[in-house]
């Protein structure tokens, strides 16, 4: 991992809240019969919906307020909307996640369900079953390769996180064929659409690519499918108001009826503070 002074004070706190309950879980060692993430990418475009990873994310660093309706009923809003995936905080302290809001939504759904923490040691990937988990390139440092070998032989799905050129590279290098981008600089809690977009040209045609944050319109979709995007990671504008409309908009953006809610183009906004 790089130097720590370097990342925003919230994502500090973060890391050490994450190495702090690493030592809590080492305990059995999961085996995962996942349920597949790319043939529901395929089931959602066959049906005419955009690929939308959508995430139940109570609260975060950059939100105002907390979110403290039953998740599970969030996650179903989520599905019914037309995701094709799910993603679940597991992180308590910064983001209102929990392991047992995971368990609980992955029994209530049939979509693909992503870990969304902050994985930094082995031993974490115990704590829970998911269909994939989250390696974040930047904090799992030179442990990457060995990381992603881990997980899989767990039976996850890995989703390599990166932010920039050399983190793409690093994440092909430890053998990631599914790889988000993050719109979100870890360092200043800005959003930038335009990372996705200076990222996206480097990386093989195999790999699957998901744009992560800072989608919020139909007109972002449309942006971020354009520069190559397979598939989309969207908590906030989700979690903002009625999930299930606010999902069915975003799923529904290439066909450019606005979906339910109607549509508000924020695609000219490069950065957007968070
Ligand atoms: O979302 C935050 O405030 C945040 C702060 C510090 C570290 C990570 C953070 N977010 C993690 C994520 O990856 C997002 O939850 C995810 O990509 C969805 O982003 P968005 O659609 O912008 O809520």
């Amino acid at each position: 991992m790089d130097d720590p002074d370097e990342l925003a004070p919230a994502v500090r706190s973060i890391l050490s809240a994450a190495r702090d309950r690493a030592d809590a879980r080492a305990g059995a060692t999961v085996s995962v019969a996942p349920r597949d993430l790319s043939a529901a990418f395929e089931r959602a475009e066959a049906d005419g919906r955009v690929p939308v990873i959508a995430e139940v994310k109570p609260t975060s660093p950059t939100t105002d307020g907390a979110r403290d309706d039953d998740p599970v009923a969030l996650a179903e809003g989520m599905v019914a909307g037309g995701a094709a995936a799910l993603s679940v905080l597991t992180e308590p302290e910064h983001f209102g996640g929990s392991i047992e809001t995971l368990e609980r939504v992955r029994d209530a759904v049939d979509v693909p369900v992503l870990r969304k923490d902050f994985v930094v040691e082995e031993a974490q990937l115990d704590a829970a079953e998911s269909d994939v988990v989250l390696l974040i390139a930047r904090f799992a440092g030179d442990d990457l390769p060995d990381l992603v070998a881990a997980a899989r032989e767990r039976g996850f799905q890995v989703l390599v996180e990166v932010h920039d050129r050399a983190e793409l590279e690093r994440a092909l290098a430890a053998g990631a064929t599914t790889i988000g981008v993050n719109n979100r600089d870890l360092a200043e809690l800005v959003v930038d659409l335009g990372t996705f977009e200076s990222v996206a040209p480097h990386a093989p045609d195999d790999v699957t690519l998901v744009a992560e944050s800072g989608i919020g319109s139909p007109a972002d979709v449309r942006r971020m499918l354009a520069a190559g995007a397979d598939a989309l990671l969207v908590g906030s504008a989700i979690m903002d108001g009625d999930v299930e409309a606010n999902t069915r908009e975003l799923v529904r953006a290439e066909a450019g009826d606005g979906g339910a809610s109607g549509e508000s183009d924020t695609s000219d906004a490069t950065e957007t503070p968070t």
